[in-house]
């Protein structure tokens, strides 16, 4: 029988008794592996097996016969646990490393597509690998070459079926006999007109009405949608990039420009980066200057805005490097995005981009720039293995972050951006994560989830109030920080495990005074728990004080009360808004929530003129809970208004809960679900219970 044939059969019988091998493939690559096996041309070293969730994994031997007497499993989900390393990613690290990436992209508006190529230089780490495996996403592989000197060997590859939300496999077989040492693949390929990663705009959907624009979103495995990739953030490479792209148009990337020329652009990135951090955006931009080596970048009709709400970037930096040692990405430029862009802020290297709806014209939601800067320590430079370890990006960032606002306006302040996040955190758990409590744990499992469906802000809030716990058990600020710029040079350009922070933290102090205070830490409790965090550090509450009390006399007493009330007139700040109306939504019981308290609370807060998206999403979701039919277009104006996920996902989860309102919210989710980007659209379509 020919090989074919034969790897036919048992792609059907494998698909048919969910056979995979020992990597987690899927049917049909097993089905190969095995014939290869049977017909003596693949050494023994895949060994299939069946997968089920609760029966767990069953070793077989080679053998149909035997095969055939296993009973029947059906796995609830053929995921699995893909990499040793990274259960979302079918590379292997821990046999090959990319170290340096070449990107050639040509960048084509009409079709929706980056056509082009790749060359990985890898670091191969055993004698004798047989084949590469790399991640991809909806792309088409055109061709895969060996580079040896001067001249280039094809390849054989295949691309396996795609699993849900993680992608396929691209294998590429490699010539018998590869070495240990240096290896370097040509690819030819290019990616599909959805590619998750990218969001097309056709000129109507710009401010400037005029041109196209296109923008990445990579974290968290999104890569595999723009490049063939180790798509995991244990390995990390350099990169450079060369873009072709429509003259009149500008086009930036996670990296240092090198050349701009009629319509190319060159790039370099020399400080090594996960996958996730590869970003690029065309558009017609111009920039304006935030300080030395930094810049704002956006389209002509909002440019002075945002350099005037992002003046204080250079004073962020500076605090930042205070606190966590020198800036080694050259350039500090920020991007801000077309209204689409599903997240506050992403922290690309040397060019972070930011949502539009930070534009509050106080600059009282520059705080995600700070948060954004701390990355270039926390996740940029020292950078979580997998995502079950998020919390080490995120928690670190959100500590960071909070001490730069600490250096900045004082310690009250700081204190407060925690409070603040608390509460954040307290909704999220309620709402978000209330069917799925395992998420809420710090350190979490993804065998079975894919990263996106487990974000949520339980990495941000829990982590960095685990860190300001550990900070004040081991004495505070002076003793911590001195722990935390040493974590961070230990390891700088490495990928890490929470062990790694641990093992750090007790080498640090385990020869010091406070050894004892080590013991404290229960670590199980704080990784592996469910909910809120389980101690809450001594805050300062001075400012917290007065959002609660607004939140204690607005639940409780009726507007005509209100209206005779005094203290609900005093002046607040922006985040004290911000606080009490989160607090107010969590109120477990709010008395008289009627339209006319909802109007009493606008014309006390001036809520009518506000362009503060924090504010007006609060306000909205108020609305949704009075139930006020008669504002629906305002609501859905504003889920409308902008795709930040922060704000449209709980806009669409609580109109799904109102039966009244749940078909508007679908109708109006099919209308406009096309201009989301993929990570959008699809948690979305899972909250409304779509998928
Ligand atoms: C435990 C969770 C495991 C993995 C999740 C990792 C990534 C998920 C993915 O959906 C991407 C997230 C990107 C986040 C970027 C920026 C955030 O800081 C924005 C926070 C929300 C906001 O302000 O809009
Ligand atoms: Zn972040």
């Amino acid at each position: 029988m020919s090989i074919a044939k034969r790897v036919q059969q048992w792609a059907t019988f494998a698909r048919q008794w969910h056979i995979y091998d020992c990597t987690w493939q899927n049917p049909f690559d097993s089905a190969k592996l095995i014939s290869r096996h049977l017909m003596g041309k693949q050494k023994p070293i895949y060994h299939p097996m069946i997968h089920n969730r609760s029966l767990g994994t069953q070793h077989l031997s080679p053998s149909p016969s035997l095969l055939r007497t296993v009973p029947l499993y059906t796995a609830q989900r053929t995921m699995g646990r893909l990499g040793k390393i990274d259960p979302s990613s079918y590379s292997q690290p821990e046999l090959i490393t990319t170290k340096h990436s070449t990107l050639q992209w040509k960048v084509d508006f009409e079709h929706t597509k980056l056509k082009g190529s790749v060359i990985h230089n890898f670091k191969v780490l055993e004698n004798g690998l047989e084949s590469i495996i790399l991640d991809v996403r909806d792309v088409n592989v055109l061709n895969a070459e060996v580079i040896s000197g001067n001249s280039s060997i094809p390849l054989n590859y295949f691309v396996s079926d795609p699993v849900e939300d993680i992608g396929a496999k691209l294998t590429l077989e490699l010539p018998q006999g590869t070495a240990k040492g240096d290896l370097s693949v040509f690819i030819e390929y290019e990616t599909s007109s959805n590619a998750s990663g990218l969001q097309w705009l056709n000129p109507k959907q710009t401010l400037g009405k005029k041109h196209p624009y296109m923008f990445s979103q990579c974290q968290a495995i999104h890569a595999r949608s723009i490049v063939p990739c180790q798509d995991t953030p244990a390995v990390k490479f350099t990169y450079n990039a060369t873009v072709e792209h429509p003259r009149d148009l500008t086009a930036l990337m996670s990296a240092l420009i090198e050349k701009k020329d009629a319509g190319i652009t060159t790039f370099k990135q020399e400080v090594p980066i996960p996958a996730y951090l590869l970003a690029i955006a065309i558009g017609d931009l111009v920039s304006k200057p935030l300080g030395p080596n930094s810049n704002v970048w956006a389209e002509e009709g909002i440019i002075d805005e945002c350099a005037e709400e992002f003046s204080q970037t250079s004073e962020m930096l500076k605090a930042a490097v205070d606190v966590c040692g020198p800036y080694v990405w050259k350039q500090y430029d920020l991007l801000v995005m077309p209204p689409s862009f599903p997240f506050g802020g992403m922290e690309n290297p040397c060019l972070t981009f930011v949502t539009p709806t930070l534009l509050a014209g106080d600059k009282s939601l520059a705080d995600v720039v700070a948060h954004e800067i701390a990355h270039s320590w926390t996740g940029n430079l020292v950078t979580n293995k997998n995502f079950e370890h998020f919390w080490l990006n995120e928690g670190f960032t959100v500590f960071v972050e909070t001490k730069i606002v600490g250096r900045m306006k004082g310690s009250k302040e700081q204190d407060f951006h925690m409070i603040r996040n608390l509460t954040d955190l307290q909704e999220c758990i309620r709402t978000q994560l209330s069917n799925t409590p395992e998420l809420t744990k710090l350190v979490v499992d993804l065998s079975n989830c894919g990263p996106d469906d487990a974000f949520s802000s339980v990495p941000y809030i829990k982590g960095s109030t685990f860190l300001r716990y550990i900070e004040e058990l081991m004495g505070g600020p002076e003793v911590f920080e001195p722990f935390l710029k040493s974590y961070l040079q230990k390891y700088a350009y490495q990928s890490v495990m929470t062990d790694d922070f641990k093992n750090s933290l007790y080498d640090y102090f385990i020869g010091t005074d406070k050894k004892e205070k080590l013991e404290q830490i229960d670590w199980d409790l704080w990784l592996t728990c469910e909910g809120m965090p389980p101690i809450i550090p001594k805050l300062d509450e001075t400012l917290a004080n007065v959002s609660n009390q607004l939140a204690l006399l607005w639940s409780t007493k009726t507007t005509e009360e209100l209206v005779e009330n005094a203290e609900v007139k005093q002046k607040i700040s922006t985040h004290q808004l911000i606080d009490f109306l989160g607090k107010l939504i969590e109120c477990k019981e709010i008395k008289d929530l009627t339209e006319k308290k909802i109007e009493l609370l606008e014309s006390t807060y001036n809520l009518k003129q506000t362009k503060n998206a924090e504010v007006l999403f609060r306000v909205m979701r108020l609305c949704i809970m009075a139930k006020l039919m008669n504002r629906m277009d305002q609501i859905i104006a504003f889920a409308n208004s902008n795709f930040r996920m922060k704000f449209c996902r709980p806009i669409y989860r609580d109109l799904g809960k109102w039966p009244e309102a749940k078909p508007i919210a679908l109708k109006n989710f099919e209308s406009v679900k096309d201009q989301m980007m993929a990570v959008c659209s699809h948690t979305i379509a899972k909250d409304l219970g779509l998928k």
